[in-house]
């Protein structure tokens, strides 16, 4: 078990994985013939379609997170970190085990959806009313939220389509919309890497408050300075496998010996 839970553990479990396999279905791979004689032999022989392939992308994962850590998910690209963030917040089946959690996890980036053809200013109701907050208390947060993001530093850009944003403005207003909340679990997934370093600055001081008031937080990142900085914790997938969970330093440490192999 890579459990970090003593006997004598008083810490409030928020998510708990045991052994989950994720394994997606992928369709019209390509591995079949396409032509119309294949099709009609496919159908004359019920055989099962070719070119369905399976991508097990999370393999027997077991953790359990506890209230107040910042737990930064680490490993090379594909390695299945956004694929395990989805299924905590429940948008992606589980195929093999369990995951257990406490409140409703929030995956940003994705519960805030936000529409590009409208304003940053709606993007902000928008998003307030999909993460639950009331237009009062979205009214009151609303000031603080646009200048968490920075958005209108150099321009009104608040009042623009969030397609004219660039990518790390757009980031960084998912990442202050989210924010504004207290969440029971609140994953993040790369929003951190895009911003420039005041902004990064900032959400490390939230990170830490919203760990400090709420539940868990989840960071997913290629920086590993990001993690080192901001996590106390680090779990490193390589493959869908758990390789290692413990310290964040030591984790960190241990894959970047790893990737300078
Ligand atoms: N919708 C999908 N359908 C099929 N396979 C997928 C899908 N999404 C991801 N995969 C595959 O699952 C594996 C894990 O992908 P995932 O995006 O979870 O990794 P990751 O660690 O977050 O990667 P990265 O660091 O590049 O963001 C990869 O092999 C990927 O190709």
């Amino acid at each position: 078990m890579a459990d970090t839970a003593t006997t004598t553990d008083t810490r409030v479990p928020t998510v708990i994985a045991d052994g989950v396999h994720i394994v997606y279905k992928v369709h019209g791979s390509g591995a079949r013939k396409g032509g119309a004689t294949a099709a009609l032999s496919r159908v004359f022989s019920r055989k099962e379609p070719a070119g369905v392939k399976e991508v097990h992308a999370v393999k027997g994962v077991t953790f359990t997170a506890y209230k107040g850590e910042a737990i930064g998910l680490i490993g090379s690209n594909g390695s299945g970190k956004s694929t395990l963030l989805a299924a905590i917040a429940g948008l992606q089946p589980v195929t093999h085990g369990r995951i257990y959690s406490h409140g409703q996890p929030s995956l940003l980036g994705v519960n805030a959806a936000l529409m590009n053809d409208l304003t940053g200013e709606r993007n902000v109701v928008l998003g307030g009313l999909a993460m639950g907050m009331s237009k009062q208390q979205i009214r009151e947060r609303y000031q603080e939220i646009v200048d968490f993001s920075g958005i209108n530093e150099r321009n009104d850009f608040i009042s623009l389509p969030m397609r004219t944003y660039s990518s790390g403005m757009g980031a960084r207003l998912r990442f202050s919309i989210a924010a504004a909340k207290d969440h029971d679990v609140l994953m993040i997934d790369e929003a951190l890497a895009t911003g420039d370093a005041a902004f990064q600055r900032r959400s490390q001081a939230r990170i830490e408050e919203l760990r400090e008031r709420a539940g868990t937080v989840f960071l997913v990142s290629h920086g590993i300075n990001t993690v080192r900085e901001t996590c106390d914790r680090a779990i490193w997938l390589e493959a869908g496998v758990l390789r290692m969970d413990g310290p964040s330093k030591e984790v960190c440490d241990a894959y970047d010996a790893f990737t300078r192999r």
